[in-house]
Formats: C-alpha cells, sequence, structure tokens
C-alpha cells in the first residue's frame, strides 16, 4: 500500500503562491510573418523572455499514488460476483476509486445492522420525487449524465458488513441476486461521473494554485495512472470544479503553472512544430499517447459540419439553418486557423456584429433589433461554428436574452453530434448584474443539448448568489471570478484573453455589443484582434441607437484613425453587404489619402485661417502611393453574391495560403481624371464667397453657395 500524499498545510499554499506568481507573458501576433512563418529573431526573444516564467522549481513529481493491482480492484469492487474479504484499510483505500458507480443506500432503520452498509448502483431509480429544475451536479459529474441516466437504471446493490477481528476486515457481499448484472459497464459510469480519488489528485494540486489547464496537462502526463484510476474521461472543467471552493476562498491568488506546462503553451515556437501539428491529426501510436490526448483537447470543434452520411435521421429541429459550402470560401482567410493559433499565446479574436449605415448595432439600447437578412444570420451561425467562444457583454445578455448556440445543420442539437461545433457562450459582467435563471434562452439551450454551458465573467470581490452558482453550474457553466476587470478602468482584455487561452479557449467570436465591440477597436488592443467582419444593413438608426465607435485616439497630438486592412466587401441576400477586414496594426496614416489630397492647398489661394490644417499634421503626400491594380481581385468577384443561386459554379475565390490583398482597391470606382486641387476652404465650408463682414452661418461643402 501507498502512502497517500500529504495535502499542504494553509501555510505551505500560501507560500508557495508568494514564492511562484506566473507572469504572463503575452506575446502579440507580430512575430508570425505574412505567410504564417515564426519571425527567427523574434522567436529567440521570446524563448529568452520564456525563461523568466515562474514555474514552481520542482513539478517533476507524480500527481499519482495509486494504490497496486488498481484495475483488477476496480474490477472487482464494481462487479462483486461472488462475496470477497479485504482489511478495512484497503477497502478504505479502494473504495474512493469506485464511488462513481455506487451510493449508499438507505434502508429501513429496523433493518439497520450498524455494522452493515448496503450500496446501490448510482442507476438505480430514486424514489424520491425528482424535482424540475436540475440540482447542482456533483463534484465531476457532467451535467449531461442527467440525460443518460434518465435512459439507463441498474438494480444493483451490494453489501458491506464490518467484522471486528484482530485486524479490522470487511466482506463485501453482492446484494442482489448472482445472475443479475450491471445494466452498463465499468467505463460508462466513469464517463458520466468521476470518482472522489480522481477528483482528489485534482483537488491536491488545485488547493496549492497550480491553474487548472496545468494541473490537466500535468495528469495527462501519466495517462496510465490516470486510465486505472478511472480518470480517462477527466475533462479540464472537472479541475475547474474541483479548484472552485478554493478559488472562492483565495480570490486574489495568481495560479502558477507546473514546469513544461508554459512550455507547451508555447510548444510550437520549439522546432518541432510542424510534427506536433501533425500529430494531431495523425492516429495515436503506443508511445504517444499523451501529447496525442493534450493536442486533442486543443484542437477547436471540427471546422466543418460532419458529412450527411453521419446525420442522425431524426427531422432537425425548427429554425436549422443552412449556410452553403461555397459562400465559406469568402469567409476562410478571416477564420481560426489552427496552426498559427497554435504558435501563439492568446486565443484568435474575431469581432462580428451586424450595423446600420450610422454605425449601431441596436434602435435604442436594451432593443433587440434585427439587421441582418436570413442570409447573414445563417454566415453569422457558421461563424459561430467555427469558433470555441461566443463573447458578448452583459447589457446584450441582459436585452436580447440570445441563445448563443449554433444552429447549422449539422451542429449538436440540430442533427449532429453531442454538441459539436457548439461553442462555449462567455458573458463579461463584472458586477454579477446578469439574472441567471433555468428559463433564460442560454440555459434552455444546454438543456436541449443545443450549446455548451455559459461562462459569466465577473470582478474581484463580487459576492455570487448561491442559487445562481448552483443553476449555472448544473448546466454545466461556470462563474470565472477574474482579477482583470478593475471597476475604474475596465477590463483588460489582453489578459483575460490570455486567461481564455490557457483554460483551453483557442479562438473567440466578440459579437458586442456596443460597449465591448468600441473597447476592442481601440488602437490598444489593436494586437488581439484578428479579423473583423461586419455585416452593414442599408438602414439608419439615429442618434440614440446603440453605437459601435472606438474613442477618438491620438498619436502624440495627432489624430489617428482606426483603419482596417486586408479589405473583402461581399454582398449578400437583398441587400446585405458583408464586410471583412483586419485592423491596420500599423497606424502610418494619421488620414484617409483623399483628405490629404483635398486638402493640399495651393500656394496662391487664400485660406481662412482657422480652417487651416497645421501642415505637422500632414505627412508627405508620396507616402500614400495609389495601390496597385494587381493588389486587388478583379471586379467581377467582387460582385458576386454567394447566395445567389449557383447556375456555374462558385464565384472565383481566393487562394486562402496567399496573403490578403493589400488594400481595398477593387472597391473603388475606376480611377477618374485628376482634377486639379481644389481650394481647401471649399472642402472645409469656410465660404470665401461670404459677404464681407460676415461669417458665413452654415459650413458647405463642395461648390460655394451663391450670396
Ligand atoms: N447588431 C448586433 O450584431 C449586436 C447588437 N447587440 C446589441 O447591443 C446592445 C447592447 O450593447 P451595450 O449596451 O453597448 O452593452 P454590452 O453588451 O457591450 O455590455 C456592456 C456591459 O458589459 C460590461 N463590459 C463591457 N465591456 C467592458 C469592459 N471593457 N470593462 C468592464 N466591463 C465591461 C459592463 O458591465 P457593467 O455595466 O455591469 O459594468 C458594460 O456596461 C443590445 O441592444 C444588443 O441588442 C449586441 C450584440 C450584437
Ligand atoms: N448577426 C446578427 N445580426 C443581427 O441582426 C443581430 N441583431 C445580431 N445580434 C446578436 O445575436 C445575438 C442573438 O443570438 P441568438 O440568435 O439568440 O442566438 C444577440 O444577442 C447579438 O449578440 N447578430
Amino acid at each position: 500500500m501507498t502512502t497517500p500524499v500529504q495535502t499542504p498545510t494553509r501555510h505551505e499554499v500560501s507560500q508557495s503562491q508568494e514564492d511562484s506568481r506566473l507572469d504572463d507573458h503575452s506575446e502579440d501576433d507580430s512575430d508570425v510573418n505574412r505567410n504564417g512563418d515564426v519571425d527567427r529573431d523574434k522567436q529567440e526573444k521570446l524563448e529568452d523572455h520564456d525563461d523568466h516564467y515562474k514555474e514552481e522549481a520542482d513539478t517533476s513529481y507524480s500527481l499519482f499514488s495509486n494504490p497496486p493491482n488498481l484495475v483488477a480492484m476496480r474490477r472487482q469492487l464494481f462487479e462483486v460476483k461472488d462475496e470477497f474479504e479485504m482489511s478495512a484499510q484497503e477497502f478504505e483505500e479502494y473504495f474512493p476509486f469506485v464511488d462513481n458507480v455506487w451510493r449508499k443506500y438507505r434502508i429501513d432503520q429496523k433493518d439497520n445492522d450498524p455494522n452493515c452498509e448496503t450500496f446501490c448502483c448510482r442507476l438505480r431509480p430514486s424514489n424520491q420525487h425528482k424535482s424540475s429544475t436540475p440540482k447542482a451536479p456533483a463534484e465531476g459529474k457532467q451535467t449531461r449524465t442527467k440525460r443518460k441516466r434518465e435512459e439507463k437504471t441498474c438494480p444493483m446493490l451490494m453489501k458491506v458488513t464490518y467484522v471486528a477481528s484482530p485486524i479490522k476486515k470487511v466482506k463485501v457481499t453482492r446484494v442482489t441476486a448472482p445472475d443479475l448484472e450491471h445494466s452498463h459497464d465499468l467505463e460508462y459510469m466513469d464517463h458520466n461521473k468521476r470518482n472522489t480519488a480522481i477528483m482528489d489528485v485534482a483537488r491536491r494540486e488545485a488547493v496549492r494554485g497550480f491553474l487548472p489547464g496545468s494541473i490537466f496537462w500535468k495528469m495527462q502526463q501519466e495517462p496510465d495512472k490516470m486510465d486505472e484510476a478511472g480518470g480517462k474521461h477527466m475533462k479540464i472543467s472537472d479541475v475547474r470544479n474541483v479548484q472552485y471552493p478554493w478559488r472562492q476562498q483565495n480570490p486574489t491568488a495568481i495560479l502558477k503553472a507546473h514546469v513544461g506546462y508554459t512550455q507547451q503553451r508555447t510548444g510550437p515556437r520549439q522546432p518541432k512544430l510542424a510534427s506536433t501539428i501533425a500529430s494531431a491529426s495523425a492516429p495515436p501510436t503506443p508511445n504517444n499517447g499523451a501529447i496525442q490526448r493534450q493536442i486533442q483537447s486543443y484542437v477547436p470543434f471540427p471546422l466543418q459540419p460532419p458529412p450527411v452520411a453521419q446525420l442522425a435521421p431524426t427531422p432537425l429541429p425548427q429554425g436549422t439553418l443552412n449556410y452553403p459550402e461555397h459562400a465559406k470560401e469568402f469567409l476562410y482567410p478571416y477564420l481560426p486557423h489552427i496552426p498559427r493559433i497554435a504558435s501563439q499565446s492568446r486565443p484568435h479574436i474575431t469581432l462580428t456584429w451586424a450595423t446600420s449605415l450610422d454605425s449601431r448595432v441596436a434602435l435604442l439600447p436594451g432593443v433587440q433589433t434585427a439587421i441582418s437578412g436570413p442570409e447573414t444570420k445563417a454566415m453569422t451561425h457558421f461563424l459561430r461554428s467555427q469558433h470555441d467562444a461566443i463573447l458578448i457583454g452583459v447589457k446584450t445578455a441582459m436585452s436580447d436574452d440570445p441563445g448563443l448556440n449554433c444552429r447549422l445543420a449539422g451542429a449538436g442539437g440540430f442533427g449532429g453530434p453531442d454538441r459539436a461545433m457548439q461553442p462555449r457562450p462567455i458573458v463579461i459582467d463584472p458586477r454579477a448584474r446578469l439574472h441567471i435563471h433555468s428559463e433564460m434562452r442560454l440555459l434552455r439551450a444546454v438543456r436541449e443539448g443545443k450549446a455548451q454551458g455559459p461562462w459569466v465573467v465577473v470582478g474581484p470581490h463580487i459576492k455570487l448568489q448561491p442559487q445562481a452558482v448552483t443553476t449555472l453550474k448544473a448546466h454545466g457553466g461556470e462563474f470565472l471570478q477574474i482579477n482583470e476587470i478593475d471597476p475604474y478602468y475596465g477590463l483588460d482584455w489582453e489578459a483575460l484573453f490570455s486567461i481564455f487561452h490557457r483554460e483551453g479557449i483557442k479562438s473567440i467570436m466578440v459579437e458586442g455589443g456596443g460597449k465591448v465591440l468600441s473597447d476592442l477597436l481601440k488602437p490598444r488592443y489593436a494586437h488581439c484582434v484578428d479579423s473583423i467582419i461586419m455585416t452593414i444593413a442599408p438602414t439608419f438608426f439615429g442618434k440614440g441607437g446603440v453605437e459601435v465607435a472606438p474613442d477618438t485616439a491620438f498619436d502624440g497630438q495627432q489624430p489617428i484613425q482606426t483603419r482596417l486592412a486586408n479589405v473583402k466587401w461581399q454582398p449578400m441576400g437583398q441587400s446585405d453587404m458583408v464586410l471583412c477586414g483586419q485592423l491596420d496594426k500599423t497606424r502610418t496614416q494619421p488620414r484617409l489619402p483623399g483628405v490629404q489630397e483635398f486638402s493640399r492647398q495651393p500656394a496662391s489661394t487664400p485660406v481662412a485661417p482657422q480652417h487651416a490644417a497645421p501642415p505637422s499634421v500632414l505627412p508627405p503626400l508620396q507616402q500614400h502611393a495609389p495601390p496597385t491594380p494587381s493588389q486587388g481581385p478583379p471586379a467581377a468577384q467582387h460582385n458576386a453574391n454567394p447566395l445567389a443561386p449557383q447556375t456555374q459554379g462558385p464565384p472565383p475565390l481566393q487562394n486562402n495560403a496567399s496573403p490578403l490583398p493589400a488594400s481595398n482597391a477593387h472597391i473603388l470606382p475606376a480611377p477618374q481624371p485628376v482634377q486639379p486641387p481644389r481650394p481647401l476652404a471649399q472642402i472645409n465650408g469656410a465660404s470665401t464667397s461670404a459677404p464681407p463682414g460676415k461669417s458665413p452661418k452654415f459650413r458647405h461643402y463642395g461648390v460655394p453657395r451663391a450670396s
């Protein structure tokens, strides 16, 4: 028998937290050049940088202390074929490995023998009344078990009799008839519920302040021990659950990583990048089990819906959407690209929303407003299927009561396998204002098997309602209490994204609302944002609508614009336009080239002094050379509506692997003959033709008003 691992004392825990804080060195993505290659110099610097990660000094120990013959003992305690005896100490050691199979069975008081305990299989139907609201799952149990349990029942009973002899021992006897078996195997129970012993392995590390991702990774380093202990189906969310009470007590603790975990995160920077990625799709080999599992857990949902043949023949729910194959090509360059994600320590971020022409996402605050037509709506659901998570602000959650799931044919709950293609909804709710109740659409969708449990991100020192915690957890959701929300400065998005990345979220689709999008459009977050996909509808909402607009930013004293690069436009449906692009991270153009062209002031023109732009604002004109015609795709591609019936095959596509066009030149009208520049005064509206002595009442643009 092995010695149980000592749980560290409170003092040891806090000491080790103090000793070993994990500095987060999120890299920006500029080390990956346009061809997707990692820049060598930058790579070397980053590798040096990584040496400064503070990890636990020695984490080379094993997390497991499995007793001998564990596989056989678990089997014996599961089947209870014949009566057998073991020492009471042994029973106490082995039983926690099978308590996901057995629970205590209440028998009548009169039959109660104080030396006997009866256990029934956890699938034995209970006589107690079942409440309609789901209960919080026991630690380590997956909520989806609930549905399976309703399908499967098992009558098995066993009895444990304590015998007082020189050494205390137990007699384990089957109560049910000898020919009666469990209606399921042991693996079925391991799949549905974790046993206490395997959860204790995670718990011991959790209370030492390790990151859930790191604990999970460390456990997977010993896959055989994990399997023999019944942990084959363990998930990172189990580790998070087991750490939850400790996190509540230690809200300010900065979690640390095991040696090797951070290297694993940054693994692709190491020379074996190509083979590591290749192994994600290779069949498992006997000696790469640990790596295989790890990579599988990081691979986002399948990028394509499963082939139709795999879909269940049952009728699809009402509202199931389809997005045609040929229309997807246009979006691919802007979607998460697994090898690229693997080379960065933050998730791929796509900002995507539907907007009016005056940049509003809703007619009024709190009013959910349909903007997208049916085709662009289906596109949104395709985008959802391509990301690990969807993120929204709490006001969107409160006003829209959204489902935030993927309703495309082939997604989990829409003809596809369990939760396939379903992203994790994430709500930013610093003050825990969202009322969590079982009838909200986010949770209803989970119960219907059509969504993942949502994560609600709250700020530090928030007292959570126990009922809200219970309800959320019962639906596979989580409250994530994080320090990266400051009540004054707001959220540190970069830090938050890096946390998500460590929690296994490798791509996030940010849907809104106005506040969240405006925040992420600020130049200071440009390095976190990979793509922008907007649906623009030909409508104005007016100034009372919910606006998406970053604050005006300055570079020194100069105002700077937030400009998109690598832009593609695509008409879609009756009247929508989809715009894809990336935030221009170079910020070399303080003004639109056209404005500079018009603003150039001929020496002879008199200019009203109050409207003259300070010359220093204007960089030299030649910096803005017009894009060469070869930079844009042919105009025909731009005009093709991908959702129009396909008569001659799909529209011409861009090669995903090639760099995106560097400008939006292809959407501009054909070049006009060059006109001599007009005087600045006309453009700025300081009409030089106002009657002498009178200042102009209105500003006029274009042709000066006749006096
Ligand atoms: N057309 C479209 O595509 C979409 C439209 N919408 C619409 O947008 C509207 C909601 O937008 P809006 O009112 O701007 O609200 P948001 O949904 O952006 O939520 C804003 C709230 O989220 C929290 N939050 C967001 N960002 C931060 C941050 N950086 N730091 C700290 N807290 C943050 C704050 O919560 P707290 O106040 O508690 O501090 C804040 O008030 C709805 O009407 C919805 O219908 C939404 C999504 C998409
Ligand atoms: N793509 C798009 N077009 C619109 O017209 C919209 N109003 C939105 N809104 C976003 O979608 C959420 C609703 O999602 P469910 O359909 O309930 O799953 C809403 O909350 C906004 O985030 N999007």
